[in-house]
């Protein structure tokens, strides 16, 4: 089934959690809601699942309005980061919940529910648990079942918010792949809050970065990464070096120093250029943008510059390049920079 947002909005007294958002979610679709902690992401997810009414704009599954359904008539599934497993229930149990509490017409018949149980007791790889009680489970184990749990009743969307979240980071990386190759095998609409901006991109088909409240950009993890529609989200994706100066004549100019700018530029006036730190090279100093090393940090995977830029208030960071014949300049040493990819934005 596929979601429609439309000009959803939500204040609580005078914060905007949700300000006029927009947004398309295809059948099929896994994607990811990212962002900080408060630019309401669980407010988002609460106002779908219908746990929380909207001021005003209107949720639609399809071509039905759901914006006046209760949770139940929604028919969604929902995980959320605390295991909410009910204790006194058995795995199996706890996974047959949404079926049994069902109204006897719209019930299956025991067998049908057992079939189902045992069917997603598979799937979610712990074909043997379903007689065990949620505090004999692992953390890990425990979201799997809840995920099944929220699975068993077809969900018309299913909601997860930072289901991950509580558990340890080797954990979290092994239940984001299951999840992404179970999502490959279910084809289940579902929409994924996190903070965690490698999570967002390894799991997801399509990212929505929130801020205050409001779409920064929506895009696949490639456009998202690759193409940053802004230096907020530039800055949130990942490692990020800033320089300060101008844009004039279609060029970026700083301190004795231009580079060049997409075609299309047409903004002229005080701008920040953003590069991260492996998109830099070394280059001869009298073509690159010249640096000076500040200090070596040697560490396990790379070995990382800080750079300093004349007139530039903030110093750059320069993963060396791993493959690099030449020696690591030491401090003290100058050198001349190349910036492979970048982008400039406006200051605003
Ligand atoms: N019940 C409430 N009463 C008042 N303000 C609220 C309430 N719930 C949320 N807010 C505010 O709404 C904004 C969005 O909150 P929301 O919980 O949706 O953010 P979030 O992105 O999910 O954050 P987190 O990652 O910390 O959970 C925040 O400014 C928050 O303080």
């Amino acid at each position: 089934m596929d979601l429609k947002i439309r000009q959803l909005s939500k204040h609580y007294a005078n914060v905007a959690a949700l300000d006029a958002i927009d947004l398309d979610v295809e059948s099929g679709e896994l994607v990811a809601l990212l962002g900080p902690s408060g630019s309401g992401k669980t407010t988002l997810l609460r106002v779908i699942a219908g746990l929380l009414h909207p001021d005003s704009g209107r949720v639609l599954f399809g071509e039905n309005d759901a914006t006046s359904l209760s949770l139940r008539e929604r028919n969604v599934g929902f995980v959320f980061q605390h295991y909410a497993l009910f204790k006194h229930m058995t795995v199996a149990e706890n996974i047959a919940f949404g079926l049994r509490s069902r109204p006897r017409r719209r019930r299956p018949d025991k067998a049908a529910i057992k079939r189902r149980v045992d069917e997603l007791l598979t799937l979610i790889q712990l074909p043997e648990f379903g007689a065990r009680y949620p505090e004999q489970l692992s953390g890990g184990q425990k979201q799997r079942v809840a995920l099944a749990r929220a699975l068993a009743i077809d969900p018309t969307v299913l909601l997860l918010d930072e289901p991950f979240g509580a558990l340890d980071a080797k954990v979290r990386v092994e239940l984001r792949r299951w999840l992404r190759r179970l999502h490959e095998q279910t084809g289940q609409t579902t929409l994924f809050v996190t903070h965690d901006q490698e999570e967002a991109l390894e799991l997801a088909d399509r990212v929505v970065v929130l801020k205050d409240g409001g779409i920064e950009q929506v895009g696949t993890p490639d456009e998202i990464y690759g193409e940053p529609a802004s230096a907020y989200v530039f800055d949130f994706i990942g490692r990020a070096n800033t320089l300060e100066g101008r844009i004039d004549g279609g060029q970026f100019v700083l301190d004795g120093h231009a580079l060049r700018l997409p075609a299309d530029t047409d903004d002229s006036g005080p701008a920040q250029l953003y590069v991260r730190p492996h998109d830099l090279a070394p280059t001869a100093l009298d073509t690159g943008l010249r640096a000076e090393v500040a200090a070596v940090h040697r560490r396990a995977d790379r070995t990382t510059l800080e750079l300093r830029v004349q007139g530039q208030a903030k110093p750059l960071e320069f993963d060396w390049p791993a493959a690099s014949q030449a020696a690591v300049p030491a401090a003290g040493s100058e050198i001349g920079l190349q910036l492979l990819r970048y982008r400039v934005y406006p200051a605003r």
